[in-house]
C-alpha cells in the first residue's frame, strides 16, 4: 500500500515559540499548573483542543471577502443554510455562535424541571445546560466505554437496555429527548455504529421520544462506520453521514470542530413548531435567526468548511494522523484509551501514574508535566473536569482519568506528532518522578477552566 501525504500544501505559516525549560517552569507556575491558564504565546505544540483551532483553506479565507453583513436575510446565511440542508439533511436550521449556544436554546425549549435526559456519556457544557433547566443527565453508554483498555469498534454505542430501563422507570413523558453524541468526546472520541443509531431511533420513536444528536464530530464518526461497519466500506463519507443523521430529529452542532471554522454553530431540527419557538429564543441569546451570533464572513467560511469536511481524502488524513500519534504510544506501551479516537489520543493517567490517588489529580499532574517537558499543551479530562456531585458536594470520581492530546485539523505535520510522542514516552520512562497536585483555588462551576494547583 503506497504511503499517503497531507491532501494539501501549506500557503501561510505561523512561526512557533520554543521556550527554554526554565521559562516553561515559570509559565507553568504562573498558570497555577492549569494548562487552560497558560498563554498561547508560551505553548509550542497546542493540543489543548480541536475546538476552533483548525486551519482554514484558501477557499474559506477567500469567502470572507464576500461575507454579506446585512442584519437580516444575509446572502451568507442563505449559503450556510443551504450547505447544512444539503449535507446534514435537516429541514430547519438555527444559527448560533457555537455549540453551547445551540445547547442553551434546545435545553430551554425542550426540558422542564424534573425531566431526565439520557445520553452516551456526559459532556461538560451539554450536561450543564440540561441541569440548568432542571433535568438530570443519565448515562446510557455501554459499560465498556468506561474502560480505557477494552478495544471495541464502536465504544460510543448506547446500551439499549439502560435506555429501555430508564423509559420504564421514569416514563416517556419525563424524557424530553435522548442526546446521542457522535463521536463521544469524554470516552476518547469513540464512534457510534449505524446499527446502534438506527436501533436507538426506533426504540425512542416507539415511545414518542425525540432523538437529538450532538453532531459536533459526526464526520469523524462517519469515517469509522466506513472503516469498521459491514456494508459501508465503499460508501462515500457524504452518504454515510446523511444516513447517520436520518436517525435523529435534529442536532446541536459546534462548527468549531468538523466544520473547520474558528467560530460558529447551529441547532438543526425537522419539527416546524420547535423551529418557530427556537426563532423567538435565538433573538434573546444569539441575534437574528439569519446570523445567530456569527458575522456574514463567519457564515461564508462555515458553509465552505462543511463542504470541505466531507472530502474523503481530507477526513481520511485527519483520522490517520491521530492514529499515527496513538500508534507510536501503543508501540511504547504507554497506556492510552483504545482504540485511538477520532480527534485525540487520550493518555490513561491512572495507569500512567499508578502511585497517585485520584484525589491527587493524576491527569492534571500529567498534563502539567508534559507542558514542562516539551511545551506541548494537553487537556485534563478526569476528576477535575468531572466537577462535584450537585447533591453530595463530593468530587465526581470518573473511572476515566484522562489527558487529552487533541489534534487540530490541518495544522500540525506528522513531525510534530513525533515530537509529542517522544515527550510522552520520555515522561513515561520517568513517570515515578511525577508527583500529585493539591487544588489551591476551586471555582464554583466548570472548575477546570480556572482552578489553580501546586505540587504536593
Ligand atoms: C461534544 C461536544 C464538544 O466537544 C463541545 C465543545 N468541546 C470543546 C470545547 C470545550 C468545551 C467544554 C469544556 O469543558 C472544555 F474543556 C472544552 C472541546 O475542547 O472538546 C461542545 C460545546 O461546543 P462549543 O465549544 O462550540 O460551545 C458540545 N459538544
Amino acid at each position: 500500500k503506497r504511503r499517503m501525504a497531507e491532501p494539501y500544501k501549506i500557503k501561510a505559516v505561523e512561526p512557533l515559540t520554543m521556550l527554554t525549560y526554565e521559562e516553561r517552569k515559570e509559565a507553568l507556575k504562573q498558570a497555577g499548573f492549569n494548562t487552560f491558564l497558560i498563554d498561547s504565546a508560551d505553548v509550542y505544540i497546542d493540543l489543548l483542543t480541536d475546538s476552533g483551532t483548525s486551519a482554514m483553506s484558501d477557499r474559506q479565507w477567500g469567502a470572507l471577502m464576500v461575507g454579506d453583513e446585512a442584519y437580516a436575510g444575509s446572502k451568507s446565511w442563505k449559503k450556510l443554510e443551504a450547505a447544512v440542508r444539503e449535507i446534514y439533511g435537516y429541514k430547519y436550521i438555527l444559527p448560533t455562535h457555537q455549540g453551547r449556544g445551540a445547547e442553551n436554546i434546545l435545553s430551554q425549549l425542550k426540558i422542564k424541571p424534573g425531566d431526565y435526559v439520557p445520553g452516551n456519556m456526559y459532556f461538560t457544557t451539554t450536561r450543564a445546560h440540561q441541569e440548568l433547566n432542571g433535568a438530570t443527565f443519565v448515562d446510557i453508554i455501554i459499560n465498556e466505554a468506561h474502560d480505557s483498555s477494552i478495544e471495541l469498534p464502536f465504544k460510543g454505542n448506547v446500551d439499549l437496555q439502560k435506555l429501555s430501563n430508564l423509559i420504564q422507570n421514569v416514563g416517556p413523558e419525563r424524557i424530553p429527548y435522548v442526546c446521542v453524541a457522535i463521536t463521544v468526546n469524554m470516552a476518547g472520541g469513540q464512534p457510534v455504529s449505524m446499527q446502534n443509531l438506527r436501533e436507538v431511533y426506533e426504540l425512542c420513536h416507539r415511545y414518542g421520544i425525540d432523538v437529538m444528536f450532538d453532531a459536533t464530530r459526526c464526520v469523524e464518526n462517519a469515517y469509522f462506520i466506513k472503516e469498521r461497519e459491514a456494508g459501508y466500506s465503499n460508501h462515500k463519507i457524504k452518504d454515510i453521514l446523511k444516513e447517520m443523521l436520518s436517525y435523529s430529529d435534529g442536532c446541536t452542532m459546534s462548527g468549531k470542530k468538523d466544520c473547520l471554522v474558528n467560530i460558529g454553530g447551529f441547532l438543526a431540527m425537522n419539527d416546524e413548531d420547535l423551529y418557530a419557538r427556537s426563532r423567538e429564543l435565538v433573538v434573546v441569546y444569539e441575534g437574528m435567526p439569519s446570523y445567530g451570533g456569527m458575522s456574514g464572513r463567519d457564515m461564508e467560511a462555515m458553509a465552505q468548511g462543511i463542504y470541505e469536511s466531507i472530502d474523503d481524502h481530507y477526513i481520511s488524513h485527519r483520522i490517520e494522523q491521530v492514529r499515527y500519534l496513538g500508534q507510536q504510544l501503543i508501540d511504547a506501551d504507554v497506556p492510552i484509551v483504545r482504540p485511538v479516537g477520532g480527534h485525540a489520543v487520550y493518555l490513561d493517567a491512572k495507569q500512567f501514574l499508578p502511585h497517585l490517588q485520584q484525589e491527587e489529580f493524576p491527569a492534571q499532574a500529567l498534563a502539567a508535566a508534559l507542558y514542562l517537558d516539551s511545551g506541548v499543551r494537553a487537556m485534563e479530562r478526569g476528576i477535575i473536569s468531572a466537577g462535584r456531585n450537585k447533591e453530595t458536594g463530593e468530587h465526581n470520581k470518573p473511572r476515566l482519568e484522562l489527558v487529552r492530546l487533541t489534534i487540530p485539523r490541518r495544522v500540525y505535520t506528522n513531525s510534530h506528532m513525533d515530537v509529542v510522542a517522544d515527550s510522552v514516552i520520555s515522561l513515561f520512562e520517568k513517570r515515578n518522578q511525577i508527583s500529585g497536585l493539591r487544588m489551591d483555588y476551586e471555582p464554583p462551576t466548570l472548575r477546570f477552566f480556572n482552578a489553580r494547583f501546586s505540587p504536593l
